[in-house]
C-alpha cells in the first residue's frame, strides 16, 4: 500500500492545540501570528522572550507535551478500536497549523474526521475558533468533520484531577510544615469580559469542573475558590479577579497561610503554568508569607488519554 492510501478509509482525528514557538528566534513570528499579523512592540517582544527564556531549557515544553499527547491518544485509540482512527496535529498559532492538519488528512485519503482540542472547556474565543478554522478547511478539502466541543465533566478527567489535587494537598502539607488555613485555588486563562455578553459557557464549565473536583476530594465549600490567571495586556477589561489579586486578598483579609493552585483550564506544562504560576504567583505568595504549591499537569496521563479517546469515539461513531 502506498503512503497516499495508507489511511484511506480510516477516521481522521484532528488534535488541536495552541502551539508554541520553534525557538527563541521564532518568538517574534509566533507573537505576530497571535496578534493577527500585527508585530509586537520591542517592549512586548522583550517581555515575552524573557518569560520563555525563564522556562525553556532547549526544548519548548508545550511542543514536547503536545507531541506526547497526540502519540498517547493514537495509542489509546489503537487499543480501543484497532485500525480505525489516525491522528493528525493542528496548531492554532504554529506549524503544523490547523489548516495543514486538515489538508494532510485529505491528501492521505481521509473522508471522515473528528476534531478535538487539548483544552477541556468551551469558549467561542478559544475552542470555538479552533473548530471554525478546522471546519472551513474541512469543507474546502471535502472532509466530513464532527467535533468534540468540551469534555470538562468527563469522569476520567475528573478522576485524574482529583488525584492531582489530593496529591498536591499532601505535598503542600509537607513543604509548608502543615500551616493552616489552606485554600485551594482553581484557575484558568482569563478572557475578555465581553464573552459574557454572548452567553459563553466558559465560566460555567470551569466552575462545574472545579466544584466537581472539590467535592470528589472532599474539600469544604469555604476552602476552595476559582480565580483567573494570565490575562492579556490589552485595553479592554478581562475577567477577574486575577490570581495575584486573589492571593493578596487571601493573605491580608482572610489570613490564609497556604495555597494549592489547580489550573484546571490547562492540560500541559507550558508558559502559563511554568511562568505565570511557578515563578510569578509563587514569588507573590512568598512576599505575602503564603506557602504555594501547584498540582501536577495532566500531560500524557493515561486517564487524560482515555478521556480524549472516549470523547473522540463518541463524537465519531
Ligand atoms: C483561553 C486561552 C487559552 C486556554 C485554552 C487553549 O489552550 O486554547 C490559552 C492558552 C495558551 N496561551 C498561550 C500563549 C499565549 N497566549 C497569548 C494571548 C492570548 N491568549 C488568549 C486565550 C487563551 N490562551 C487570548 C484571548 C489572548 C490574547 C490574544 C488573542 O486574542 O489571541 C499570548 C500573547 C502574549 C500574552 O498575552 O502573554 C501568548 C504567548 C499558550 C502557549 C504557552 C507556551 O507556549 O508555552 C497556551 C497553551
Ligand atoms: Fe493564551
Amino acid at each position: 500500500m502506498s503512503e497516499m492510501t495508507a489511511n484511506h478509509g480510516k477516521i481522521g482525528v484532528l488534535v488541536m492545540s495552541y502551539g508554541t514557538p520553534q525557538s527563541l528566534e521564532d518568538v517574534e513570528a509566533y507573537y505576530t501570528h497571535i496578534r493577527r499579523g500585527h508585530p509586537p512592540t520591542e517592549e512586548q517582544l522583550a517581555d515575552l522572550k524573557g518569560r520563555y527564556e525563564a522556562i525553556v531549557g532547549g526544548v519548548f515544553p508545550l511542543r514536547e507535551n503536545t507531541n506526547g499527547q497526540v502519540a498517547g491518544l493514537q495509542d489509546k485509540l489503537e487499543q480501543l478500536a484497532p485500525g480505525r482512527y489516525v491522528c493528525y496535529q493542528g496548531l492554532k498559532h504554529a506549524s503544523p497549523y490547523i489548516e495543514d492538519g486538515v489538508k494532510q488528512m485529505a491528501e492521505d485519503g481521509v473522508k471522515q474526521a473528528v476534531g478535538i482540542v487539548l483544552a477541556p472547556h468551551f469558549s467561542t474565543m478559544s475552542v470555538g475558533s479552533y473548530i471554525k478554522r478546522a471546519q472551513e478547511q474541512a469543507e474546502a478539502s471535502g472532509i466530513a468533520m464532527s467535533f468534540v466541543e468540551s469534555y470538562h465533566l468527563h469522569p476520567k478527567l475528573l478522576q485524574a484531577l482529583t488525584e492531582r489535587v489530593a496529591d498536591g494537598l499532601n505535598r503542600l502539607e509537607t513543604s509548608s510544615g502543615g500551616v493552616k488555613p489552606v485554600k485551594v485555588l482553581f484557575s484558568a486563562h482569563s478572557l475578555p469580559e465581553r464573552i459574557r455578553e454572548i452567553g459563553d459557557p466558559y465560566e460555567k464549565q470551569l466552575l462545574e469542573t472545579s466544584a466537581a473536583v472539590a467535592s470528589k476530594v472532599g474539600i469544604a465549600d469555604g476552602d476552595w475558590q476559582f480565580t483567573w490567571q494570565s490575562a492579556g495586556r490589552t485595553r479592554e477589561p478581562w475577567l477577574g479577579p486575577d490570581i495575584l489579586e486573589t492571593l493578596d486578598g487571601l493573605a491580608k483579609e482572610d489570613g490564609i497561610k497556604a495555597v494549592l493552585v489547580a489550573p484546571v483550564g490547562f492540560v500541559s506544562d507550558h508558559l502559563e503554568v511554568l511562568f505565570d504560576l511557578d515563578i510569578e504567583a509563587k514569588a507573590a505568595a512568598g512576599e505575602l508569607g503564603v506557602a504555594l504549591e501547584r498540582i501536577a499537569m495532566l500531560n500524557r496521563d493515561p486517564l487524560y488519554m482515555e478521556t480524549l479517546a472516549e470523547s473522540v469515539i463518541e463524537a465519531g461513531a
